[in-house]
């Protein structure tokens, strides 16, 4: 028992240091409290709250193991690798996959519940949530490159 409580606290440790050192993880917290408010005061039923238990969970585990795969490879390869900034940019796309998710489930259940707006717009939502990411990181590239 005593070693059961121990591998608990040393899971407490960690949970602080991804939360301390990750902004990500701050906001994405912040994100997942104010949906545990919202499914309380709105009364969801069973189904509803079991969605956003598991998309908050799945965006929360991805980002600790994207934390993970950045500091194992920062600690075995410290210096400019482009294998390396694939397995992180990998584990980054992780996350996007799990936000996108988090997002679409937002929409149907809160958009559904508040606006009466039909599930569909869970797509439409996180497809444009996609575009979005995608057309920044466009204009991100551009600006680098000078044009
Ligand atoms: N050693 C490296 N070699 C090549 N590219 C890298 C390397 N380190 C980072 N990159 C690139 O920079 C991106 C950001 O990496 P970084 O480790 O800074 O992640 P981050 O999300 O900004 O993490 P944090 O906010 O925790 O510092 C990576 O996705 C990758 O494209």
């Amino acid at each position: 028992m005593k070693k059961f409580s121990r591998s608990f606290s040393f899971a407490i440790k960690g949970l602080f240091e991804v939360f301390r050192s990750q902004r990500n993880f701050k906001i994405q917290t912040v994100f997942a409290l104010t949906a545990f408010i919202l499914a309380f005061t709105l009364n969801l039923d069973e189904g509803q709250i079991l969605w956003i238990t598991l998309s908050v969970s799945i965006v929360l585990i991805l980002e600790t193991v994207n934390t993970l795969i950045e500091k194992m490879m920062d600690l075995i390869h410290p210096h400019y690798n482009p294998v390396v900034g694939v397995i992180k940019d990998l584990g980054a796309a992780a996350v996007l996959i799990a936000a996108t998710f988090s997002i679409v489930v937002a929409v149907v259940i809160f958009g559904g519940k508040v606006f009466n707006w039909p599930p569909k717009y869970g797509i439409i939502i996180g497809i444009a949530f996609i575009i979005f990411i995608m057309m920044g990181s466009l204009f991100k590239g551009r600006e680098k490159n000078g044009r």
